[in-house]
């Protein structure tokens, strides 16, 4: 089969033949469609965190295709149905977080694209009992980019503490924050989007963002962006990949405000003590979502409330979708075809 490998970082991919994988006793083998691009995947290739994938890896968590094939041990799915991968590939099951609703955070966990081959490959093997099940009716080259960029968003939000009818930031308007601005909009909040790129900001407004501030070139993003929200964002997401965006988010919450940091920048930074005390903040990290979150997620894609930009392209496209990420010269999401 071809796939898309990374054998060094920061390498171009090539395009190999390599061997379709056989499904372990709860695995499924799964004949992929089409396959959403994150920016994770680029860090991935790169080797830009802390804890790196393993060369030769296939990256990708997005990916939507038909169980073709099932373990001996296989129950919650059956060749014909059309699954997805995720970053959350597999949980232990069994650990404190496991077992208190928090498999995102299990120290035993594989993760899609990065510790296992993921979905840049025209077979992939996912989890039985993790993989994403794609809602019928849906279409498979729109429901990709839901299964983390909208999943990782929509868990983002919740973690804000927000009310409807609050005011929330989406900082960063790229694969997640297009989407993140959707799932606001439907979950009742208002938005105010920030981006360094006006063409994002347009997308942002399309989608329903009420105030739009470009960061590049305000005098202070936040300042204006507390002027225009008549005090500060009751919460913030933060999708960015610029260190700078995670201040400027926490500069525009409102007192007793919440921002919830999912966007990666290998980077640090500062965060003022005495304002965070004072007015009450809590800054939050958010790490996609569980298998709950990832039904819920779906059902708001299945049911029409967010839709995701995205263009087609063929897998040989890679490296230069990478190049344009990097570049920020992106709208909303790429999903790779990946049937010919
Ligand atoms: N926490 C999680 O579970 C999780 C899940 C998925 C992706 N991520 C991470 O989220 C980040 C975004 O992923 P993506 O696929 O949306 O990337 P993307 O490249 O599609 O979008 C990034 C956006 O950030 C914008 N940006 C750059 N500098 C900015 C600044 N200073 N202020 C505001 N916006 C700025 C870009 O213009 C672009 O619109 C990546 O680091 C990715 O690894 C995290
Ligand atoms: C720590 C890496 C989190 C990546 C989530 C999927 O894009
Ligand atoms: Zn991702
Ligand atoms: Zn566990």
């Amino acid at each position: 089969m071809k796939a898309a490998v990374v054998h060094t970082f920061a390498a171009p991919l090539t395009i190999d033949d390599v061997e379709v994988p056989t499904p372990g006793p709860h695995e499924a083998l799964v004949k992929v469609d089409y396959t959403g691009v994150c920016h994770t995947d680029l860090h991935a290739a790169h080797g830009d965190w802390p804890v790196k994938p393993s060369p030769p890896f296939v990256p990708g968590h997005e990916g939507v295709g038909t169980v073709v094939a099932v373990g001996d041990q296989v129950t919650r799915v059956a060749v014909g149905d059309k699954v997805g991968n995720a970053w959350l590939w597999s949980a232990c099951g069994e650990c404190e977080y496991c077992e208190t609703g928090w498999e995102t955070l299990c120290p035993h966990q594989k993760n899609g694209g990065y510790s296992v081959d993921g979905s840049f490959g025209q077979y992939m093997l996912v989890d039985s009992r993790y993989a994403p099940i794609i809602p019928d009716g849906v279409e498979d080259s729109a429901v990709g980019p839901i299964l983390c960029a909208g999943v990782t968003v929509y868990k983002g939000l919740k973690q804000t503490d927000t009310q409807p009818g609050e005011w929330v930031l989406i900082s960063g308007i790229g694969g997640l924050g297009h989407i993140a601005v959707q799932y606001a909009v439907a979950m009742g909040r208002r938005v105010a989007a920030v981006d360094v790129d006006d063409d994002k900001l347009a997308l942002a407004r399309r989608h329903g963002a009420e105030v739009t501030v470009n960061a590049a070139t305000s005098a202070d993003a936040a300042a204006e962006i507390q002027e225009k929200t008549g005090g500060g964002v009751h919460g913030a997401l933060v999708t960015a990949v610029n260190a700078h965006a995670f201040p400027q988010a926490v500069g525009a919450l409102r007192r007793g405000g919440t921002v919830s940091l999912v966007g990666l920048p290998p980077e640090k930074f500062p965060l003022d003590i005495f304002t965070t005390v004072l007015f009450g903040l809590t800054v939050r990290g958010s790490i996609v979502g569980t298998r709950k979150d990832m039904a819920e997620a779906l059902d708001f894609f299945a049911r029409g409330k967010v839709s995701p930009t995205y263009t087609v392209r063929p897998l040989s496209d890679v490296n230069d979708i990478f190049s344009e990420m990097e570049r920020g010269a992106i709208d909303g999401r790429v999903v790779m075809d990946m049937r010919s």
